[in-house]
C-alpha cells in the first residue's frame, strides 16, 4: 500500500464565482465534475506556489453544445445534444475521445475533458485536455444515420477542432469507422486532407499501428508495474474484469496471454465466471457475434452485483463511470484495482479501498496507454513517417513504466495515493505551464 493516511483532505471553500458555469464550480456538485472537483481539491495543499493558479483547473476553458439535427431512415427529423469541451490547452492542444451513449451529460463531457488534462500531463504527451460527446444510443441508428450524425456533429464542432487545436479519439462506443468519417468531413470543409485532426483512424487513411489496443495494452503494463510493487505475480493471477470492448477486451486478452487466469467478467448483457479461467479469445469471438458476455457457453452465468465479490487479486472496471461505489467497495476481494474506465470509482469507494489496503492504480494514469499511441499517431501524420508496431509498443511500454514510476516516488514521498500523487505530478506540470505562460499585463 503507498499511502500510510488517507488523503480525505477536507474540501478548500470554493470562492463565490461570476461566472456562467458558476453551478458547477461547487465541489458538491453531483456526478464526475462534481467528483473532479474533489480531487483537485485533494491535491491542492501539495502544489506549493502555482496554487494561486488552480482555480483554472475548477473550469473549463471552452463548452461547446450543439443541435445534431438529422434525417432517419424513415424520412423524420431527429434532433440529438452535443458536446465538445476543451478543459485546459496550457500544455498544448486539447486531446481527447468523443463518446456516443444515451447517458452523456454537459457535466460528465466537463469531467472527462479535465481527466484528460491530468492524464495527458501525467505521461507528460504536449496536449491539454478536451473532450466531446453525443447524448445517444447509437445501438438504435442505422450505420447510414450513424454516418449522418457523426458527419454532422463534427461540423458543428468543426469550429473549434483541428490538428493543432484540438484532436478527437475514439471513446465508448465510436471506433476506427467513426473517426474515419470525422476525418473526412473535417477535410471536406477545410479543402484539405487532415489526417491530423483525429486518432484512432483506420491505418490506411493515417492511423497508427497498435492505437487499437494502446489502452488496454497499457492497462497491462501499469498493473504489471504495480504488481511488481506490491510482489504480485501476473502468471497465475486471478483478474476479474468489468466492461468487455476495446479497453476491457484487450486488457482481458494480455492478462490471458501472461498466464493469468481472467475468472470473471462482467457486462451490459451480464456476468460470467469461471474458476479455472476463461478462454478469453473465444469470449471475445462470442461477444464480437452477439454483442455481449452474455450466454457463453465457457462460463457459468452469475448475477451482475455478485461480479464485485468475485475471489480475484486483480480488478480491472473497464466501463464506465460510477461503478464502484460505498455499495459495492466493501465486497471486492482484490489487491489491487486497475482502473481501466474514467472515473470508475467514486470518492467514497475510494475510501472504503483504502482503508481495505486494495492498491487503487487511478484512471489517469492505467488507462493513458491509448492517448499515449495517439500521440504517436499524430507526429506519425505530420512527418507522414510510419513506424513499425514493435517500435511503437516498445516506445508506449517506456512512457508509462517512466511515468508509474515517477507517480510512485510521489506517493511514497508524500504518503498519498496513486490518483492523488498522479494528480500532484499532472497538476504541476499543466500549472507550471501557465505560470510560465502568464496573463495579459
Ligand atoms: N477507447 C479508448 O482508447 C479509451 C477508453 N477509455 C475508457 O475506457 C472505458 C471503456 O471504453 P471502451 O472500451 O473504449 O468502450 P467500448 O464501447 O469499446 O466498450 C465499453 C464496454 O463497457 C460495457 N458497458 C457499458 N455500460 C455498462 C454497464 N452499465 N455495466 C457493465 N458494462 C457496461 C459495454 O458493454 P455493452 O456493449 O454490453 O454495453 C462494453 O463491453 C470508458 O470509460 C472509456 O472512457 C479510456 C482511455 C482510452
Ligand atoms: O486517444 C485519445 O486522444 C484520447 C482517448 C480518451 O478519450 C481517453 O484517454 O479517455
Amino acid at each position: 500500500m503507498v499511502s500510510k493516511k488517507s488523503d480525505k483532505t477536507p474540501a478548500s471553500p470554493t470562492a463565490a464565482p461570476q461566472h456562467a458555469l458558476h453551478s458547477y464550480l461547487d465541489p458538491q456538485h453531483l456526478g464526475p465534475w462534481g467528483i473532479y472537483l474533489q480531487q483537485i481539491d485533494r491535491v491542492t495543499p501539495y502544489l506549493g506556489s502555482l496554487a494561486r493558479w488552480v482555480e483554472t483547473l475548477k473550469r473549463p476553458k471552452r463548452a461547446l453544445i450543439v443541435d445534431v439535427p438529422i434525417e432517419l431512415d424513415n424520412g423524420t427529423i431527429a434532433h440529438f445534444e452535443g458536446y465538445r469541451v476543451q478543459h485546459n490547452t496550457s500544455r498544448g492542444p486539447g486531446k481527447g475521445g468523443v463518446r456516443f451513449h444515451q447517458d452523456v451529460t454537459l457535466s460528465e463531457v466537463m469531467a472527462l475533458s479535465a481527466w484528460m488534462s491530468i492524464k495527458n500531463a501525467a505521461v507528460n504527451v504536449p496536449y491539454g485536455g478536451a473532450k466531446g460527446g453525443i447524448r445517444v444510443d447509437p445501438r438504435l441508428l442505422s450505420a447510414k444515420e450513424l454516418e449522418r450524425l457523426t458527419r454532422r456533429y463534427t461540423s458543428e464542432i468543426g469550429i473549434i477542432i483541428g490538428p493543432t487545436k484540438d484532436i478527437p479519439a475514439p471513446d465508448v462506443n465510436t471506433n476506427e469507422k467513426v473517426m474515419a468519417w470525422m476525418m473526412d468531413t473535417y477535410s471536406m470543409n477545410v479543402g484539405e486532407t487532415a489526417t491530423g485532426v483525429v486518432t484512432g483512424k483506420p491505418v490506411d487513411v493515417g492511423g497508427s499501428l497498435g492505437r487499437r489496443e494502446a489502452t488496454g495494452r497499457g492497462v497491462f503494463t501499469i498493473a504489471c508495474e504495480a504488481a511488481h510493487h506490491i510482489g504480485l505475480s501476473i502468471e497465475g493471477a486471478r483478474v476479474a474484469v468489468q466492461g468487455f470492448g476495446n479497453v476491457g477486451g484487450t486488457a482481458g486478452k494480455l492478462f490471458a496471454e501472461a498466464g493469468a487466469l481472467v475468472v470473471a467478467v462482467q457486462d451490459h448483457t451480464g456476468a460470467i465466471a469461471n474458476d479455472k479461467g476463461l478462454n478469453v479469445p473465444k469470449l471475445q469471438e462470442h461477444v464480437a457475434k452477439t454483442g455481449g458476455v452474455a450466454g457463453f457457453k465457457g462460463g457459468e452465468a452469475i448475477k451482475p452485483a455478485d461480479f464485485w465479490a468475485a475471489k480475484c487479486d486483480i480488478m480491472i472496471p473497464a466501463a464506465l463511470e460510477g461503478q464502484v461505489t460505498k455499495d459495492n467497495a466493501g465486497k471486492i476481494k482484490a489487491k489491487m484495482l486497475i482502473e481501466g474506465a474514467n472515473g470508475p470509482t467514486t470518492p467514497e469507494a475510494d475510501d472504503i479501498l483504502h482503508d481495505k489496503g486494495v492498491l487503487v492504480v487511478p484512471d489517469v494514469i492505467a488507462n493513458a496507454g491509448g492517448v499515449t499511441v495517439s500521440y504517436f499517431e499524430w507526429v506519425q501524420d505530420f512527418s507522414s513517417f510510419f513506424w513499425s508496431e514493435a517500435e511503437i509498443n516498445a516506445r508506449l511500454a517506456k512512457i508509462m513504466k517512466e511515468a508509474f514510476a515517477a507517480i510512485w516516488h510521489t506517493a511514497q514521498q508524500h504518503q498519498v495515493s496513486l490518483r492523488t500523487a498522479t494528480f500532484i505530478v499532472a497538476c504541476t506540470r499543466i500549472l507550471h505551464a501557465r505560470d510560465l505562460r502568464g496573463l495579459y499585463p
